[in-house]
């Protein structure tokens, strides 16, 4: 277990003259993480500064692990990149290239061994719904087939950071279910954050993190089944 973490030091981000998000402090640890709020709270614009796609306009982001010598030490970011797996809010990929060439692309961009690409890419093309895309080209994919491609290419290379923003948004029960495995399986020994609107893909105990208007209004445990979480997502996320 490496121990990584990211800490959020009064870390706020600025768009186009508008402040965004408020400055705050928040520790993300290993495990599950999810992110709620309602539309516009900033969710969306946390997990960039997170994965590097914006950069804070004050405060740092920084992402540690426990050091052999004791005590932690900072991750160099090209490090961070090559462990981080990512789906946007809105995935497209490059809309030339066919499904299995993209994926193939994104397997050697991540530093996976040439020799094992195939094999990764069957194991994920094995399961029917994906299987059907193998030969699309990414231009002609649906909203949900997008979201799928998204969530292979962030998953294919066994990442120890994951971050999702809404990645189950149009999938049908199976397929969530699917990838509800894969992920499940990655915060048991790395570290996911999740947005979402859905209480039903709240489906771990982990870390909750509620924002409103740009400010984290709440940080603590979830529990999964008939708690307060249930009458907040009832009562506040729409
Ligand atoms: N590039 C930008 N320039 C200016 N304002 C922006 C920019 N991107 C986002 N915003 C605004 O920042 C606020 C937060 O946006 P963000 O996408 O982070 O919210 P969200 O919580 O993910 O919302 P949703 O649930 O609707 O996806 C919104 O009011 C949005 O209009």
């Amino acid at each position: 277990m490496k121990d990584w973490q990211i800490h959020w030091e009064d870390a706020g981000a600025v768009l186009t003259g508008t402040r965004i998000l408020h400055p705050f402090r928040h520790r993300f640890s290993q495990g599950m993480t999810y992110v709620v709020g309602n539309n516009g709270a900033g969710k969306s614009t946390l997990l960039k500064l997170l994965t590097g796609v914006v950069s804070p306009f004050e405060g740092d982001v920084h992402f540690t692990r426990r050091s052999s010598k004791g005590g932690r030490e900072e991750i160099p970011a090209r490090e961070v990149r090559r462990f981080l797996g990512y789906v946007p809010q809105v995935f497209t990929g490059y809309p030339q290239m066919r499904v299995e060439q993209y994926l193939r692309f994104v397997a050697i961009h991540h530093g996976l061994a040439r020799c094992i690409i195939s094999e990764v890419l069957e194991s994920w093309f094995r399961h029917p719904t994906l299987a059907a895309l193998r030969k699309k080209r990414m231009k002609g994919l649906s909203g949900g087939e997008q979201r799928k491609v998204g969530l292979v290419q962030a998953l294919l290379h066994h990442p120890h950071i994951l971050i999702l923003d809404e990645p189950f948004v149009g999938l049908d029960i199976e397929e969530r279910l699917f990838f509800q495995a894969h992920i499940q399986r990655i915060a048991h020994r790395g570290m996911v954050i999740m947005s979402t609107h859905q209480l039903e893909d709240i489906s771990m105990e982990g870390t909750l993190c509620i924002l409103e208007e740009g400010n984290l209004i709440h940080q603590g445990f979830t529990k999964v089944k008939g708690t307060w979480l249930e009458d907040f997502f009832a009562a506040s996320v729409k």
